[in-house]
């Protein structure tokens, strides 16, 4: 998908998201005259467009941005990176917390890219597997570091509110690449972010 700013794909596309949404607040039994949601479809539409602007974001541009030459070649870790993001089936919220690592080759990478990526992959239709491995791929094929590690913990709302409602489950998902394949260095990743998993 062509790279095209926010504000310019907000403009356009407002008018029809929030017809869309008088539609189907319509079709759900409401009125969409009454006061309290005279402004409901406008700030539906500018709702869902802000969590899905991250397809009009270039995350390896991001990346890009801020690398610099650097001998350091050990581990690098941000965790509890909070992230909110829509399943692809429901359309419902799942959130929680990614943690990324990677070693050096040469280059670092300014640490607020890593919490701007996870937002512009989190920030789709997506599933949990996918979002990793988004964020994984982009960090190994952009920064081309020694290894890559990244752990997403969520909470579905689809399986919260709806379906089998089960308040407290938790999904982990995880990537690694490169010298993270090694169980040490793996195992090193892991202990270091135990205190923040759940
Ligand atoms: N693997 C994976 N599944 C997800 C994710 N988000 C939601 N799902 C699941 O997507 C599945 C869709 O299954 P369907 O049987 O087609 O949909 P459904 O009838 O609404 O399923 P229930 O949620 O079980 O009521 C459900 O099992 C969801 O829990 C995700 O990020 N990853
Ligand atoms: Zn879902």
């Amino acid at each position: 998908m062509p790279y095209k700013k926010f504000e310019e794909y907000n403009i356009h596309v407002t008018d029809d998201v929030k017809d869309r949404y008088k539609n189907i607040i319509t079709d759900l039994g409401e009125n969409v005259e009454r006061e309290g949601l005279l402004k409901t479809p406008e700030r539906a539409a500018k709702a869902m467009q802000f969590l899905t602007q991250g397809y009009y974001q270039d995350a390896a541009e991001i990346l890009k941005s801020a690398m610099f030459e650097e001998d350091y070649d050990d581990m690098v870790i941000v965790k509890d990176i909070e992230l909110y993001s829509l399943c692809e089936h429901h359309i419902l919220p799942f959130f929680g917390k990614a943690h990324i690592a990677y070693i050096p080759n040469g280059h670092i990478v300014g640490l607020s890219k890593l919490p701007r990526i996870v937002d512009v992959f989190a920030r789709r239709l997506q599933v949990q597997e996918r979002l990793t491995h988004d964020i994984l791929e982009c960090i190994n094929e952009t920064l081309k570091p020694k290894g890559v590690a990244v752990v997403i913990e969520a909470s579905h709302m689809c399986m919260m509110m709806r379906g089998v409602q089960k308040q407290n489950s938790v999904t982990t998902t995880s990537g690694f690449r490169g010298q993270f394949e090694k169980i040490e260095t793996r195992n090193e990743f892991l202990k270091l972010i135990s205190s923040s998993l759940s």
